[in-house]
């Protein structure tokens, strides 16, 4: 059967992925979606300009929701970036909110079971209140939550440590918001825990990885290119059942709401969580960040 992604939302972000995902031919067929019917159009014909110049081929279809029916993935990237311009994430809840009011129920209509990846903030409690919304298993319910915050904090190691990226190891967890945090325990740099490797001041780089969205935003007044590769990696990891460990928002039983925390993700969402040990004050600051993501979803329902 044709590998099937979906994207609601073509406006910064959702248009980044789209392209992302024709040019590396990841799927068959991509359905765009976007209430502004014209844009959603328009930004198709471009895609499709693109795809002499590709290897691969994409069946581009627009604004069709009953395309969605068989989706192996449906990327959320709905919103109002220009609702977030008070310094918080939190700020987009009310048009967050109202896109998936409209949204959920058509994606019911359509018949869709795959796995919903939803990038749309706040991010943690739009996926949980996707879950809320969407009658599918909560493992097939995830965001991307503090991956991307994961890239920054590796970067920000791997600059100032003076190593390649790639061989920087470990997680941003929580909230992918202003009460996310390094999960120091968990971080390797060339396969070493990095309290072995070398002295570091710890709270600037978690900042640096937590104003890393910031610094973009207030330039170009939205972020893209990160949030569109990880949301590529995602839906590949998805599609062809890779079973690779993101640090995505995936449900935890023990708040009832969905949080950035490792999972191992596969063609059905969540496979399984692996345990990780953390430290007291990390522990600590998870259940904060769970606190957070729970009132901003009380305020949704
Ligand atoms: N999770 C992350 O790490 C991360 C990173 C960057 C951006 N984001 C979020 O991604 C979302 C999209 O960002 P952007 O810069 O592309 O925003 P944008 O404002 O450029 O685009 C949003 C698009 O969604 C569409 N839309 C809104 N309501 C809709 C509805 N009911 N049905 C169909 N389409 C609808 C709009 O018409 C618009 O084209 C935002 O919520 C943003 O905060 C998340």
């Amino acid at each position: 059967m044709a590998r099937t992604i979906g994207i609601i939302g073509i406006g910064h972000v959702g248009v980044t992925t789209a392209f992302n995902l024709v040019s590396k031919g990841i799927a068959d067929k991509l359905v765009l979606i976007d209430q502004k019917a014209e844009l959603a159009e328009g930004e198709s014909y471009d895609l499709k300009d693109a795809l002499g110049g590709l290897p691969t081929y994409t069946d581009i279809v627009v604004n069709d929701y009953d395309a969605l029916k068989d989706a192996d993935v449906v990327i959320s990237a709905v919103g109002n970036i220009g609702a977030i311009s008070n310094g918080d994430r939190i700020g987009e809840t009310k048009t967050s909110k109202a896109a998936l009011d409209d949204v959920a129920p058509k994606l019911k209509a359509s018949g869709f079971h795959g796995v919903l990846l939803d990038i749309t903030n706040p991010c943690d409690a739009v996926t949980s209140y996707w879950q809320y919304l969407l009658d599918l298993p909560k493992s097939q319910i995830i965001g991307t939550g503090t991956s991307l915050d994961t890239y920054r904090m590796r970067r920000a190691v791997a600059e100032t440590l003076h190593v390649n990226v790639a061989d920087v190891r470990g997680y941003n967890m929580g909230e992918h918001g202003e009460s996310q945090f390094t999960a120091w325990s968990t971080v390797r740099v060339n396969n070493e825990p990095i309290a072995e490797y070398a002295k570091v001041d710890y709270d600037q780089l978690a900042d640096a990885a937590r104003a890393g969205g910031w610094k973009i935003y207030n330039a170009k007044h939205y972020t893209s290119y990160g949030i569109a590769t990880i949301a590529t990696e995602m839906a590949q990891a998805i599609i062809s059942d890779a079973k690779r460990i993101f640090p995505c928002a995936n449900y935890d039983p023990e708040f009832g709401i969905a949080i950035g925390h490792p999972a191992t993700i596969g063609k059905l969402g969540v496979v399984n969580t692996p345990e990780l040990k953390l430290t007291d004050d990390e522990r600590a600051k998870y259940v904060h960040s769970a606190g957070i993501i729970k009132d901003t979803l009380e305020k949704m329902k």
